[in-house]
């Protein structure tokens, strides 16, 4: 079990509405968490339960109707999208299913664009990230020449490649062999060792297995 010295991610009773015609929907219904430094926290429950709407709040890539946001000391939500950017690019490291690379540069681009977003160009050789990954000698290839398993270990590079102080990831490993799927949670786990925390969606029973805490949500509400 991990120790937790300092709060790297919380969040406070977050609420969200979707709206469709007559019909609103409450996907979160006052969500409150905390992940820790060098916590691995994962989240699951069933579809529809809210997951994908908390990941994007806490990314600052969605507001909450109600509730607040804070990563690292600083408040991302209620702010305006060019400081909650200049939030994310410093402290955070995003892999969502969608992945996260650039279409039109290559993975060492895609890493070094996104140090120099943090303001750390210098940070750490794309080179040396991409061997932690099992990925030397595909610095140069773009999305479109990688296979699933390499674009999610790209994917993790780039967002690692800040150094952030919390990784939020949603199933890192869902299309992923047994071996590629070790290789990314290794990675992650040795991330939290190091001192960053990690808040991780999934429904892999394997990847609750490493974390240190797993939240239940169901309806919008923490279950457990
Ligand atoms: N943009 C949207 N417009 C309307 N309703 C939405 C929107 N996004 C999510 N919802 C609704 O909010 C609720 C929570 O959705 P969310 O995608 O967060 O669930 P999830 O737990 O991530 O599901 P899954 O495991 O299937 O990805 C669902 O009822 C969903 O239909």
């Amino acid at each position: 079990m991990a120790v937790i010295s300092t709060e790297v991610l919380r969040c406070d009773d977050l609420y969200r509405f979707f709206r469709a015609g007559d019909e609103e929907t409450l996907a979160l219904r006052g969500v409150s968490l905390r992940v820790g430094r060098g916590e691995t926290v994962a989240v699951a429950g069933p579809s529809g339960s809210g997951k994908s709407t908390l990941l994007s709040c806490l990314a600052g890539l969605d507001e909450p109707a109600g509730g607040a946001v804070t990563i690292g000391g600083e408040q991302i939500s209620h702010r305006p999208e060019s400081r909650r950017a200049r939030i994310r690019s410093r402290r955070l490291g995003i892999l969502l299913q969608s992945g996260n690379l650039l279409a039109h540069l290559n993975v060492r681009d895609n890493i070094r664009l996104a140090q120099a977003a943090a303001g750390r160009p210098s940070e750490q050789a794309p080179e040396e990230l991409l061997d932690q990954v099992g990925l030397s000698g595909r610095a140069r290839a773009v999305a479109t020449e990688l296979s699933g398993g390499e674009l999610a270990r790209a994917g993790l590079a780039v967002a690692l490649s800040n150094k952030p102080d919390v990784l939020l990831a949603d199933e890192p490993t869902g299309e992923l062999d047994g071996a590629t799927e070790q290789i990314v949670l290794d990675l992650i786990r040795t991330r939290a060792e190091f001192g960053q925390g990690v808040l991780v969606v999934t429904h892999s029973a394997v990847v609750m297995r490493i974390a240190d805490r797993v939240i239940r949500l169901q309806d919008g509400r923490i279950v457990g």
